[in-house]
């Protein structure tokens, strides 16, 4: 077994065998607590760039299969693991997670100590790395060239428009790097998804005369993205919008409001988050680095709709006057809970029936 080291900028080194294909990569080095759903993760386009631990400490034992992709290939830049199953068990199964590895080519490490590995990123909050093969560290080492938020979205979007699904209310969905279970939710609630590219321009949207617009989860820092603040809210001055974790706090960007970097991020399966105006709490999924500050939010616009049960921290808000909400988690699920699929559902039927733009004009007035 070829042994291969993710070394730290913090000076810590971990050692483990290699797996997948054989590159040096660095990046944010971030983790993921849920406990199944791996390939969903790896496959997730907010994960560009990111060098993703796994803690649930056995990992790949229903292998890889064609359902549970949530983008064309694995994304994150490399994967840290403790143990890999290469004999999976599912009748789904198409391979093993390490054959995907090597056939995304994509690196990773494995009988890494990962429980040392989060105490670690737990305790310098963010922290970059980067995996190799020699044990003789030159001196670049702890340098990161790490690719910036706007070439990590431009490598995860659609480069034209792709239209799915067939309904009664038609969706468009903006694409910073969506998951295809978005779409999935969408179709299943029997609407006409069409995506487009983030460069598409306010003119072009109108022509396709959505119903309500989705402004989707994507990697990176979202104040990266100013150039598109006024196309979102513009867009959202217009029609039933819905934001996704990367979405939501573009909105909330958009309309003037904050975001700053989480300590460790949330990431897994198992995030309570509390429903502001029901008292309800849902256990929601959950994979962002960056949130949206409570009181940078303009509160002339907007209310808080959701609030993170562990943390304190904003998950999501709503319009007071427009028909806007944005979720900082994954309403999508997958992997994870569907509590929140009534996220969905609310939107669909406020887009359905503002009947988009012409006729919620005419319900304003
Ligand atoms: N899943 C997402 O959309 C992530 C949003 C953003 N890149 C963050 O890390 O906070």
């Amino acid at each position: 077994m070829t042994k291969g080291y993710l070394v730290l900028e913090t000076g810590e080194t971990f050692t483990g065998d290699w797996i997948g294909y054989e590159s040096e990569v660095a990046g944010e080095v971030v983790f993921n607590t849920s406990m199944t759903g791996y390939q969903e993760m790896l496959t997730d386009p907010s994960y560009a760039g990111q060098i993703l631990t796994l803690s649930y400490p056995i990992i790949g034992n229903y292998g890889i299969s064609s359902y549970n992709y949530e983008s064309n290939t694995v994304q994150a830049a490399a994967v840290i693991l403790n143990d890999v199953c290469d004999e999976p068990s599912h009748f789904e199964s198409e391979m093993t997670l390490s054959q995907n590895l090597k056939a995304a080519a994509i690196p990773g490490l494995k009988h890494v100590d990962t429980r040392s590995l989060v105490s670690t990123i737990r305790k310098y909050q963010t922290v970059k790395g980067r995996i190799v093969l020699e044990k003789v560290f030159p001196d670049y080492i702890h340098k990161f060239n790490i690719p910036n938020s706007r070439t990590l979205v431009e490598q995860v979007s659609v480069k034209r428009p792709v239209v799915m699904g067939r309904g009664n209310c038609h969706i468009v969905l903006i694409d910073f790097g969506y998951k295809k279970s978005i779409v999935e939710a969408l179709i299943h609630e029997h609407c006409k998804v069409t995506i487009v590219p983030n460069s598409t321009s306010y003119n072009e949207i109108e022509e396709l005369y959505p119903d309500g617009v989705i402004i989707s989860n994507g990697p990176g820092d979202p104040k990266d993205l100013h150039a598109h603040f006024p196309l979102i809210k513009h867009l959202s001055e217009n029609y039933p919008t819905l934001g996704i974790c990367l979405g939501h706090q573009l909105i909330a960007l958009a309309f003037g409001g904050r975001t700053e970097k989480m300590p460790f991020g949330h990431r897994g399966a198992n995030h309570p988050v509390k429903n502001l105006v029901t008292g309800k709490v849902n256990m929601t999924s959950q994979n962002h680095g960056y949130v949206v500050l409570a009181d940078g939010i303009n509160s002339e616009d907007f209310q808080l709709l959701f609030k993170n049960v562990n943390d304190g921290s904003v998950e999501g808000m709503k319009h007071k006057k427009l028909p806007i909400t944005s979720v900082q988690f994954h309403p999508e699920a997958h992997p994870g809970p569907s509590d929140t699929e009534y996220i969905f559902t609310d939107f669909i039927e406020t887009a359905r029936l503002s009947g988009g733009k012409q006729v919620w004009e005419s319900v304003q007035l």
